[in-house]
């Protein structure tokens, strides 16, 4: 599932995975809550991804609550060129502790990292955030497409790992398989 502020772009990375587009041009807010599947092929295995796109608007908070219990990832977004979509993370992780199943997969992402010249959230405050609540981090760009691929196959992978518990598959770590991030901007393919 997908939370975050409105416009922080959750609909944009949601597309740019399903489908390798971006969103140009207005703005469409989300309304209530929508879905869609994609099949990755992880280590040999079919894993299905239902994935939740839920409205980032306050009016629509309720309806969101009902769906965090049965999440079994969320994605936390927030603008790095919105400095108020970063503040409230803090109030998001609080919604999520208290509506979400406490064992949640959980990730943080700093989206719109194509827009270098309007960044007003330091990477480093973001990888602090993160750190402080223990959570895996990546920062993104729905427009070019940096890090999208990635962020949902870690997902996938620990997904896939909880689900079958092979005895002796290796634990897959979260934390260190964001580290193949890319950093930067990634500017810009549409
Ligand atoms: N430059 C840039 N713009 C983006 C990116 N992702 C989304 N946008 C723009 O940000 C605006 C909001 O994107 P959405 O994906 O609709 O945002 P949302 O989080 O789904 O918003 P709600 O549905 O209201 O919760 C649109 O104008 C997008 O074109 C990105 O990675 N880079």
């Amino acid at each position: 599932m997908l939370v975050g502020d409105s416009g922080v772009g959750k609909t944009c990375l949601l597309v740019r995975f399903k489908d390798g587009a971006f969103l140009a041009g207005s703005f469409i807010s989300t309304v209530g809550i929508d879905f869609r599947n994609k099949v990755l092929t992880v280590d040999g295995v079919k894993v299905k991804l239902q994935i939740w796109d839920t409205a980032g608007q306050e009016r629509f908070r309720s309806v969101t609550h009902a769906y965090y219990r049965d999440a079994h990832a969320l994605l936390l977004l927030y603008d790095v060129t919105n400095k108020a979509s970063f503040d409230n993370i803090q109030a998001w992780l609080t919604e999520i502790h208290e509506y979400a199943q406490q064992d949640v997969v959980l990730m943080l992402l700093g989206n719109k990292v194509d827009s270098a010249q309007d960044r007003v959230v330091k990477r480093e405050d973001g990888e602090k955030l993160a750190k402080e609540y223990g959570v895996p981090f990546m920062e993104t760009s729905a427009k070019s497409g940096l890090n999208v691929e990635l962020a949902f196959t870690a997902i996938a992978k620990e997904l896939k790992h909880r689900s079958m518990k092979l005895p002796n598959e290796p634990k897959f770590k979260l934390h260190d398989y964001v580290k193949k991030e890319v950093r930067g901007s990634g500017c810009c393919r549409s």
